[in-house]
């Protein structure tokens, strides 16, 4: 499964490197709501580890958003998830012993709205500093149930200065701005020139990212910088214990995932996104193929759910 793809419209070369990959390689289908769910070819060695997985007693699926199961878009409000991988989290959010989880830098609500996944899935925004549901209403208006994200004087004072200073700094350089956040601040690059998005890091990194105060996370053409310390694995660590889960899947794609990756053990199945080093034991190369992981494990759940009952 770590086959490098060829690049695709939505897919620009400096995202995903140049591969070769016959069409039938993967198994796995092009987006569409009406393609079938089927059974993937994935390795054999990440199928056999799924099929422990779908074996846990209770099973926490916890997942990254971008570059997962939406992929990686110039505009962010414009990411989507793969219907194939909605279909298959819709899946196994049914069925009996399973908590599907969505952890992403993203705040919560944004999460909720973009995210096509069932009422009530549990969300978790901000690196972990947010924690709320998914809610639908009968009209199909997605929304959260979260808790207000709470700064203190200082740390919403730290915010308002360092949104003022990137901003002041991302003017300069053309296709560059600023998402403000809850509880951070983030520089967008991805729009600009690579060589003026580098150079414009780096400014940034020395100037509003070195306040006290400040965490900072380079990930993918962004610096995210938080006023708050919360990590994707703390997230994890508590999801865990929240549902007394015998065993975790996370899959990430980014930086902040490491923390996830970091707290797996002996059962869990931790896999990376895409390209990068990294700390999770399985690799798949594109939220297409990470669809298949998707329908496979629903596919593995729904048999040991037969073979129990
Ligand atoms: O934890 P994640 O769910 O992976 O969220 C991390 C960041 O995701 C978004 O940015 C990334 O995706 C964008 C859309 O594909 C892309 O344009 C950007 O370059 C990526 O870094 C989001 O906008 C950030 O706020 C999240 O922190």
């Amino acid at each position: 499964m770590t086959t490098e793809p060829a690049p695709t419209p939505d897919r620009p070369d400096r995202d995903v490197p140049h591969g070769e990959r016959a069409p039938d390689d993967a198994g796995v289908p092009g987006p569409g709501v009406d393609a079938p769910l089927f059974t993937a070819h994935l390795e054999e060695g990440l199928d056999a580890a799924l099929r422990d997985l779908a074996g846990a007693g209770r099973l926490l699926v916890a997942l990254d958003f971008d570059g997962v199961l939406a992929p990686i878009v110039v505009d962010p409000t414009a990411s989507r998830i793969l219907p194939v991988s909605a279909r298959a989290l819709a899946d196994l959010a049914v069925l009996d012993g399973v908590d599907v989880v969505l952890v992403s830098g993203r705040n919560a609500a944004d999460l909720a709205t973009l995210a096509d996944v069932p009422d009530g899935t549990r969300v978790i925004g901000s690196h972990g500093a947010e924690l709320g549901r998914v809610t639908l209403t009968p009209d199909g208006q997605r929304g959260v149930d979260a808790e207000a994200l709470s700064l203190s004087e200082d740390q919403a004072a730290l915010r308002a200065e360092l949104l003022r200073e990137t901003e002041e700094l991302a003017a300069a350089v053309e296709g560059a701005w600023v998402q403000a956040k809850p509880a951070a601040v983030v520089l967008h690059t991805r729009p600009a020139a690579p060589e003026d998005g580098a150079e414009l890091t780096r400014r940034v990194l020395a100037g509003p990212a070195a306040h006290d105060g400040v965490h900072v996370v380079v990930g993918k053409e962004v610096v995210e910088m938080a006023v708050l310390a919360v990590t994707k694995g703390d997230a994890v660590t508590t999801l865990r214990s929240d549902v007394g889960a015998d065993a975790v899947l996370y899959a990430g794609d980014d930086t902040t995932d490491e923390d996830a990756f970091a707290v797996l053990t002996g059962d869990d199945v931790g896999i990376k996104v895409g390209d990068g080093e990294t700390l999770a034991g399985w690799r798949v190369a594109d939220p297409e193929e990470f669809s298949a992981v998707l329908v496979r494990l629903a596919e593995l759940r729904q048999e040991t759910s037969v073979t129990r009952s």
